[in-house]
């Protein structure tokens, strides 16, 4: 019998946060399917940064729950109880580690957080198991930047940056990839390259993202789904139902406005 996969890929279940006795966030139930890419806005201070980390394994809920489906690559749906015991064996080796980020799921920051005396071929293998030249090759290849391996990070563009801290994220082929705000301290035009470059390398690469972001404009730019997060709950949960590669054109601008509309709202209340 096939073992088939019934949960979706992300599922938050009455999530809540509190850091001594602030609550921060109250009851997030939110499912993301494999493959979606979802964006998180919401005003200043509203725990998008908060949630992202709890997906990651970085920070425990103080309430609820968070479950991730395995690797794609792990053999859930098989039919061979030789390979069923060897994927048990694996979970509970998984489920014995500490809590830290989950191993399935990468991380991207405002900052590239390069080290700066590693060289940019140096900085990608960090982030692979067995640090291979080649698959790191592959992954700067992949952001464009294959003619900078031997540079030190020092004399790259904030952007070029970033750029090679997604791939050392991608190095290692994650089924997720959290990005919180990676693209914030970027100039608009860089941005809207950097935000092409993610979107192409979310279809080519099969990822599931979820995107923390305080750009509206982008979240609507990138996302399957925006939600909203305020007073503690997701406040919208809206599909974005336009056309890949998206213009910004009066479809676009429509999603914007119902996003911007109800922020305002919240803060005029
Ligand atoms: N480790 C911590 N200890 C105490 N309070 C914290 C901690 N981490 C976050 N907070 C608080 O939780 C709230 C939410 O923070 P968070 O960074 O998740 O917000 P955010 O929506 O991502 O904000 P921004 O958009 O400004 O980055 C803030 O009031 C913050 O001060």
């Amino acid at each position: 019998m096939a073992v088939t996969e019934q949960k979706p890929f992300l599922q938050i279940q009455g999530v809540q946060k509190q850091f001594g006795t602030r609550v921060i966030l109250e009851h997030i139930d939110v499912e993301v399917q494999r493959g979606e890419f979802v964006a998180i806005v919401g005003r200043s201070g509203c725990g998008k940064s908060t949630l992202l980390r709890m997906i990651a394994g970085l920070e425990q809920p103080s309430g609820g729950q968070i479950e991730l489906a395995q690797r794609s690559a792990d053999p859930v749906a098989t039919t061979s109880s030789a390979t069923l015991r060897q994927y048990t064996r694996k979970r509970s080796k998984l489920a014995r580690q500490p809590q830290t980020a989950r191993p399935n799921t990468r991380f991207l920051f405002q900052e590239a957080r390069l080290l700066p005396w590693k060289t940019v071929l140096d900085n990608v293998r960090l982030g692979i198991p067995d640090k291979s030249r080649e698959h790191a090759g592959e992954a700067l290849r992949l952001v464009g930047l294959a003619d900078r391996e031997k540079e030190w990070p020092a004399i790259l563009s904030g952007g070029q940056r970033q750029r090679v801290a997604l791939a050392r994220a991608l190095a290692s082929h994650p089924d997720l990839l959290l990005l919180d705000e990676p693209l914030g301290a970027l100039d608009a035009l860089t941005r809207i390259e950097m935000q092409k470059l993610i979107e192409r390398l979310w279809i080519e690469q099969g990822l599931t993202v979820v995107l923390v972001t305080h750009d509206v404009s982008e979240a609507v730019a990138l996302a399957d789904r925006v939600l909203l997060i305020e007073e503690g709950h997701v406040a919208l949960d809206l599909r974005i139902t336009l056309d890949r590669p998206r213009e910004r054109d009066s479809g676009f601008a429509h999603f914007e406005n119902v996003i911007l509309h109800r922020l305002l709202q919240y803060s005029e209340s």
